[in-house]
């Protein structure tokens, strides 16, 4: 089970400080989103802050790419230190070579889905992948609501992962908190995104609360 807050919802002024806390606070990941504009009515930032971030931290840097193409930042991502990488199947019409780019550059690949995506369209690259990453709010924004239909795709990847012997990780993002967090484990996800849980209180609590709902039997 890992943790990964995003610093969607962290002081933008500040990443190297908020960088330190998460990992002084116990979380195994930090999640960096970056948006394009146009993928998502929302832009962040590039490489460059994943780089910067590189630089103070030795966490697992969990880098979900909000972009059209995401194969033409590859080699960008790889040298700017990104642990993994994650691609959305709906932004590439070339979701197998994409993902074989992120292999070859060194890193771990991850695909994508939004809410509205089912599992089928990402069945094909499911024995390559070190990752399935399934949105549980539509991309762009922080703060949004948790949509619980989502974890029946969950299950399903669950499901597929064990019939198939797959290693893959199921993360979930997006309306995250140590409520809906128990939910995403029961239905079988392993890595749990969170942005403004963990960042509207103290980082180190939440990420302890985060841990402790978890610890919950099933
Ligand atoms: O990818 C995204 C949003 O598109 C996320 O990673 C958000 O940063 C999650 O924020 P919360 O829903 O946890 O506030
Ligand atoms: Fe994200």
């Amino acid at each position: 089970m890992k943790i990964a807050p995003s610093i969607l919802s962290a002081d933008f002024g500040h990443f190297a400080r908020d960088a330190k806390v998460i990992e002084e606070s116990g979380a195994e990941y930090i999640h960096i989103d970056i948006m394009d504009g146009h993928f998502v009515d929302n832009l962040t930032f590039g490489a460059g802050v994943v780089k910067a971030i590189r630089k103070s931290s030795k966490l697992v840097l969990d880098c979900h790419l909000m972009v059209e193409n995401p194969e033409k930042y590859v080699d960008e991502f790889a040298e700017a230190g990104a642990d993994i990488m994650s691609i959305h199947v709906e932004a590439t019409s070339h979701i197998h070579g994409a993902l074989q780019k992120i292999k070859n550059a060194g890193m771990k690949a991850s695909v994508v889905i939004n809410p509205g995506t089912p599992v089928d369209a990402i069945k094909p690259v499911l024995s390559m992948v070190d990752q399935v990453l399934v949105m549980t709010v539509n991309p762009g924004f922080g703060g949004q609501k948790f949509i619980p239909e989502c974890l029946d795709k969950v299950a399903e990847l669950s499901a597929i992962k064990s019939a198939k012997k797959y290693s893959y990780d199921i993360e979930v993002d997006g309306g995250v908190d140590d409520k809906t967090i128990k939910a995403c484990r029961n239905a079988g996800a392993n890595v749990f995104v969170a942005g403004s849980y963990v960042f509207s209180g103290d980082v180190a609590e939440r990420i302890e609360k985060l841990k402790s709902s978890l610890a919950v039997e099933l």
